[in-house]
């Protein structure tokens, strides 16, 4: 059947939390739609590393098995991984179940998931060809519960500080303003890639050709990664932003006034607010402020959480597809 949970945002959109049960055991988890391991934190790590988190314990669990010999080992792209053993047990997001998930357990994590204690791991819903699991790669828990969920589908309904809802199964209109605009999704990377051509900013006229033109939709990255051309031209209107080697990106006075960012998923122009696009100040003085677009040189442009914080998303995975809506 379908089911649906809320999803929370951390302190400053950083990541989007929500609930996964493993085995009768319910965790906080990151919905992470750039990648394809479904890892948490457990009782073998060190109570050091523990400390703070929830944990699974998987002799807790009735339902777990061990997979012998299985390891699993993944790095994202901000640096940070982690690495460990694999079992199978139950997963039940909302209501939509899956048993004989590969359940990846840590034994080893890198600090910022350590520090990051409302997070209990990752749940990787990108496809499977990604996944990190040897000598024998696992499925995700959307294409193990794809058979059995009433519609092919997974959808993204995040928030800026405010609770949001991710829902596996079914689509809910209710969540989204005018029709899903759907684009086709390249999955020769592995990710749910799209086109992405051109962009105009604050309604003006649009840009030609965005070089590359490739993006993938990443619920799991905070900010919205863009090529050169799109952060120039988009940061060329606002008053006073400045490329700040200091901090690490563009930033602006925090009085900005943000335009819109329109920006192409497939041939429909998808709308970016401008308030979404002032991520956070940089100091406590809350005078200067980090830009939400950032740039990256390379190909696919990345479009996390500043993107869905605009955009509700559908997710189809019975004929690859993106469907994208304002809400
Ligand atoms: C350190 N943490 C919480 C991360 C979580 C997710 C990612 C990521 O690139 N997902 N697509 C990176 C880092």
């Amino acid at each position: 059947g379908a089911g649906s949970v809320a999803n929370t945002p951390e302190a400053g959109d950083v990541e989007y939390l929500a609930p996964v049960t493993i085995g009768g055991q319910t965790v906080n988890m990151d919905f992470d739609s750039g990648s394809s391991d479904l890892w948490v934190f457990n009782t073998q790590l060190s109570l050091n590393t523990l400390s703070g988190h929830m944990a699974y314990n998987p002799a807790q669990s009735s339902t777990f098995q061990l997979l012998p010999g299985s390891t699993f080992s993944i790095s994202y792209g901000d640096g940070s991984g982690a690495a460990g053993n694999v079992g199978t047990d139950t997963v039940n997001i909302g209501g939509a179940t899956v048993t004989g998930q590969a359940i990846e357990l840590a034994t080893d994590v890198s600090t910022s998931f350590v520090t990051d204690t409302q997070s209990t791991g990752l749940i990787g819903l990108a496809f499977s060809k990604l996944n990190t699991v040897k000598p024998v790669q696992q499925k995700t828990f959307f294409d193990n519960a794809l058979a059995t969920l009433p519609e092919p589908v997974f959808t993204a309904d995040l928030r800026h500080n405010a609770a949001g809802t991710y829902e596996f199964g079914a689509i809910d209109s209710t969540k989204f303003s005018g029709p899903l605009a759907w684009t086709p999704v390249n999955t020769t990377s592995g990710f749910w890639q799209f086109t992405s051509q051109a962009f105009a900013v604050g309604g003006g006229a649009p840009s030609t050709s965005v070089p590359g033109g490739q993006a993938i939709a990443d619920t799991g990255t905070t900010l919205m990664l863009a090529d050169q051309s799109v952060v120039d031209g988009y940061y060329s209107q606002v008053q006073g932003a400045v490329n700040n080697a200091t901090v690490g990106g563009v930033t602006f006075p925090c009085s900005a006034t943000l335009p819109d960012l329109q920006i192409d998923v497939g041939g429909t122009m998808a709308t970016v607010r401008g308030d979404d696009i002032n991520f956070a100040p940089v100091d406590q003085t809350g005078t200067t402020c980090f830009g939400g677009l950032q740039a990256t040189t390379v190909q696919p442009q990345i479009y996390g959480d500043i993107f869905f914080k605009s955009n509700f998303v559908a997710f189809n995975g019975g004929n690859n597809s993106l469907g994208v809506a304002p809400h």
